[in-house]
């Protein structure tokens, strides 16, 4: 292998260590412990994990666990209660609604009812107006976690070929704008792009989060580029990403693992949304 291995792992301790530093600050500033209420519909096994993970890390940083679970046929009127209390309550900073919803539920009209502070996934629609006028306001987690890990590894952003794989809303889409912000020359990819290996080895940084395994291989990495693999697939053995981290190591310049790249990152960038969140409510500032 030829390619840097980029240490999600490592760069998410220090960014959570970062966190709680600031919220041991906000208190000894006469400040709360920010509160994070993550809210699980159901009995999904992977979202299980994600929010014991999210909850164990966001004591770990010093905040208040306000988790809330709902049983799996919790209907419409109930969990949009259950948000409407959480905006309502002074004690919660940041509301995460854990996705995806089960198939009954409406997430878009439930996200509608997060107030956009406490919004620490950053899928309201006030957000994602901000986002996309370069305006401040809470990011997206996922995309904010590649931002702060091509920064932590100075990858060149401003003039550089940026390809992202996918347009979700909840990663390709912001991904694609904050990789904008940065002066970065953006193409975004999705299922009807024609020859997508082609347009891929334009990239000098190669965002994959198209949700399909092992979709990009060699034949679409530029030499040298920055691949960042998105992707999470649980299989018969282990989990593993939306490229062929094998082959694309051999070409690229520094990728991503699966487990271990871009994951950690997700959780660590909620705990600093929920901070940033948390001084803006108490008017108090880093
Ligand atoms: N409301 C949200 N829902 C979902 C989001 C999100 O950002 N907000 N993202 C994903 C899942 N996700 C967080 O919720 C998430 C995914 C992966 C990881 C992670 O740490 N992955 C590890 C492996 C962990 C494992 O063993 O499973 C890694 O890649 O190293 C954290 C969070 C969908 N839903
Ligand atoms: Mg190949």
């Amino acid at each position: 292998m030829t390619a840097r291995v980029i240490d999600g792992t490592a760069v998410a301790r220090r960014v959570r260590e970062e966190v709680g530093r600031g919220v041991a600050a906000l208190v000894a500033a006469g400040g709360v412990a920010p509160g994070l209420a993550t809210v699980l519909i159901g009995e999904d096994p992977a979202s299980e994990v994600y929010v014991r993970n999210k909850r164990r890390l966001s004591v770990e940083a010093g905040m208040q666990d306000l988790h809330r679970h709902l049983p799996a046929d919790a209907d419409q009127a109930t969990v949009a209660a259950l948000v409407d209390e959480l905006a309502a309550d002074p004690a919660v900073s940041g509301i995460l609604l854990q996705l995806p919803l089960p198939r009954h539920l409406d997430p878009d009209a439930l996200i509608a009812r997060i107030p956009a502070a406490k919004d620490v996934d950053g899928l309201t629609t006030a957000n994602a107006g901000l986002l996309a006028q370069g305006r401040p306001g809470l990011r997206p987690c996922t995309p904010a976690g590649v931002m702060a890990l091509l920064d932590e590894y100075e990858v060149p952003l401003s003039g550089a070929e940026a390809v992202v794989v996918g347009r979700s809303v909840l990663v390709g889409k912001p991904m694609a704008q904050l990789l904008l912000a940065r002066n970065a020359t953006v193409t975004v990819c999705h299922s009807r792009t024609r020859d997508l290996p082609e347009v891929c080895r334009r990239a000098d940084v190669l965002v994959v989060a198209a949700g399909i395994p092992g979709l990009v291989g060699d034949d679409a990495v530029k030499p040298g580029a920055t691949v960042i693999d998105v992707g999470i697939h649980r299989g018969e053995d282990g989990l593993r990403g939306d490229v062929e981290f094998d082959a694309a190591a051999e070409v690229a310049g520094a990728i991503t693992p699966v487990p271990g790249g871009v994951g950690p990152m997700t959780i660590a960038m909620l705990l600093a949304n929920t901070l940033t969140a948390a001084r803006v409510q108490q008017g108090i500032g880093d």
